[in-house]
């Protein structure tokens, strides 16, 4: 499912210009910056399939990946690279404009199988977090936290912030009982996650 090249799809800033559904979505979804796209890119094995960037804020945009479909056949996987929300580096209203693509991508999308949400492994879950976990499990949308950039803490952190997420989460019935501790820089992680998705598109009817 990963080893083949993927390709940029299509982009949209808002809900009437979604792709067709032609198969399973997964969308990553986190605070700005949190390394969304970076572990997309660790993901598929391509360095720049997704744009990344030091600056919060860079992907502003649903931006749509699948593998190209060869002689018709059908794409089984589109995974999706969200905006960020929380603090950002552009334009006010631009800000509220995705976080508003995102609520109603997250809402209404009937493709959208998992959401993987993304939490950086130095910060831990942030308010703004909890709040679309409320929101996802409102809409009754299966999520898993992936903790990223785990490369920046010690390994016995790592573990005591496992325990702790997971006791967040333990009372949400919407949240996958486990956590993946990913690091795209040291390809830490990628085994599980791409297991964890593949169990996902094999279990959707
Ligand atoms: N140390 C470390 N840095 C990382 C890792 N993943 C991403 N980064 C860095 O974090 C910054 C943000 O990465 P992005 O992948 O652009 O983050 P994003 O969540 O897509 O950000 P927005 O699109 O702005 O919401 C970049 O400087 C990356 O190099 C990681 O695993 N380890
Ligand atoms: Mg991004």
């Amino acid at each position: 499912m990963f080893a083949r090249p993927w390709g940029f799809w299509r982009g949209t800033p808002n809900m009437a210009h979604l792709p067709p559904i032609t198969g399973v979505e997964i969308a990553f979804a986190g605070r700005s910056n949190v390394g969304k796209s970076s572990l997309i890119n660790a993901l598929v094995g391509q360095n720049s399939l997704a744009r990344t960037s030091n600056t919060p804020g860079r992907t502003q945009e649903l931006n749509f990946f699948h593998v190209p479909p060869v002689d018709g056949e059908p794409t089984d996987l589109v995974i999706v690279d969200m905006p960020g929300y929380g603090f950002a580096a552009a334009p006010e209203a631009k800000v509220r404009e995705w976080q508003k693509l995102i609520r109603d991508y997250l809402r209404g999308r009937q493709s959208l199988a998992r959401v993987y949400v993304l939490v950086d492994a130095r910060h831990g879950i942030k308010p703004v977090d909890t709040e679309v976990f409320d929101e996802l499990g409102q809409s009754g949308i299966s999520y898993q936290v992936v903790l990223t950039k785990a490369d920046q803490i010690t390994d016995a952190a790592l573990t005591k912030l496992i325990a702790t997420t997971l006791d967040q989460l333990k009372k949400r019935a919407a949240a996958f009982p486990e956590i993946i501790a990913t690091s795209s820089r040291k390809g830490q992680g990628m085994p599980e996650l791409r297991s964890a998705i593949a169990r996902v598109v094999a279990e959707r009817p």
